[in-house]
């Protein structure tokens, strides 16, 4: 597999008037590599997909996409082997899957030959492609959203809240795809607010906040990098049992009516409450939980903020 960077960005920056979309940033994706950039509302994500399709022009820094200025004269070129799927996907209601998948084969200049697979490809069966899109679920058209931006085999896809709305088996299916397409070589950019769906497909993360990128690494670097406190839910046999151990931690008493009682705990006192617990006999079970990937997003968020 070629491991030349698909994509180089080197102190990129874009302002719209005053305000700063993206701001000094640095970025590499390379060929194989699915990358999730991650970040609130307004913190720069689709300006950045934006700069790197060439819709719109760097104000500073340095960007190749596939060995080229998005912003040159070569770009067309470079456009026809991306594909990008819109957080809103324009399709015309009146046509059909085919007629429209058609329609933007000849945009992008590639044959339609293949589009029939294409649409088999992302589950869209012949019978519903030959319906008007106005009569499609949010499924459909997701997946016929994704069909146009495989259209022409892309090197680098870019997909911006690609499983909004999705049911979990599409889902599913979404990211089979997503895997099958990362095997092949091809480099994926996934915009995304759902960090808990993430695990397990993007191989690394990009957190940006105001612009700017404020984390980067796979989920377990970025736990890691984290470092939050795990929590025990601990189960005792009774209620006072529960009581006491809540009063011993400053806790609140437990809410559920279970007896169970939920610790903080940093990483490195781990081990030696875990054997205090286990000494007790009123202790039925427990159980060590990781901060969710929500918490760990949050954590990079609120660092930013306060500095
Ligand atoms: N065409 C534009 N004109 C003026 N300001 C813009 C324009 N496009 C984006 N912005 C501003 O740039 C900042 C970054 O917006 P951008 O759309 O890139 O964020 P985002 O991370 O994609 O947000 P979302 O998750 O809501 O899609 C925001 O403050 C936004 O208001």
């Amino acid at each position: 597999m070629n491991d030349q960077p698909t994509v180089e960005a080197r102190g990129l920056a874009k302002h719209y008037g005053g305000k700063r979309a993206v701001h000094n940033l640095d970025l590499t994706l390379i060929p194989g590599e699915c990358v999730a950039l991650v970040g609130h509302n307004g913190a720069g994500k689709s300006s950045l997909i934006k700069l790197m399709l060439g819709l719109t022009y760097r104000d500073a820094g340095q960007l190749s996409v596939l060995g080229h200025d998005p912003a040159g004269r070569a770009a067309a070129g470079m456009r026809r082997r991306i594909g990008f799927l819109p957080e809103n996907v324009a399709l015309h209601p009146g046509m059909t899957g085919h007629e429209c998948l058609d329609f933007y084969a000849r945009l992008k200049g590639v044959t339609p030959a293949g589009n029939a697979a294409l649409l088999a490809r992302v589950g869209l069966p012949e019978a519903a492609s030959r319906q008007r899109i106005s009569t499609y679920s949010k499924g459909m058209r997701q997946r016929l959203g994704l069909a146009q931006a495989l259209l022409g085999d892309p090197r680098l896809l870019f997909l911006d809240e690609p499983t909004t709305g999705l049911d979990p088996a599409l889902r599913q299916g979404f990211y089979a795809i997503v895997r099958e397409l990362r095997d092949q070589g091809v480099t994926i950019l996934l915009c995304s607010h759902a960090l808990t769906e993430l695990e397990g497909q993007a191989d690394r993360v990009v957190v940006m906040n105001r612009g700017c990128k404020v984390a980067e690494g796979s989920l377990d670097t970025l736990r890691m990098l984290a470092d939050l406190p795990q929590r025990l839910t601990v189960t005792l046999q009774t209620a006072e049992a529960a009581t006491r151990l809540c009063a011993l931690h400053r806790l609140a008493l437990p809410v559920d009516g279970r007896h169970r009682v939920n610790i903080p705990c940093e990483r490195s006192r781990k081990l030696e409450l875990i054997r205090t617990l286990l000494a007790s006999d009123s202790v039925t079970d427990l159980e060590l939980v990781q901060p969710s990937l929500d918490e760990i997003y949050a954590h990079f968020l609120s660092r930013e903020d306060a500095a």
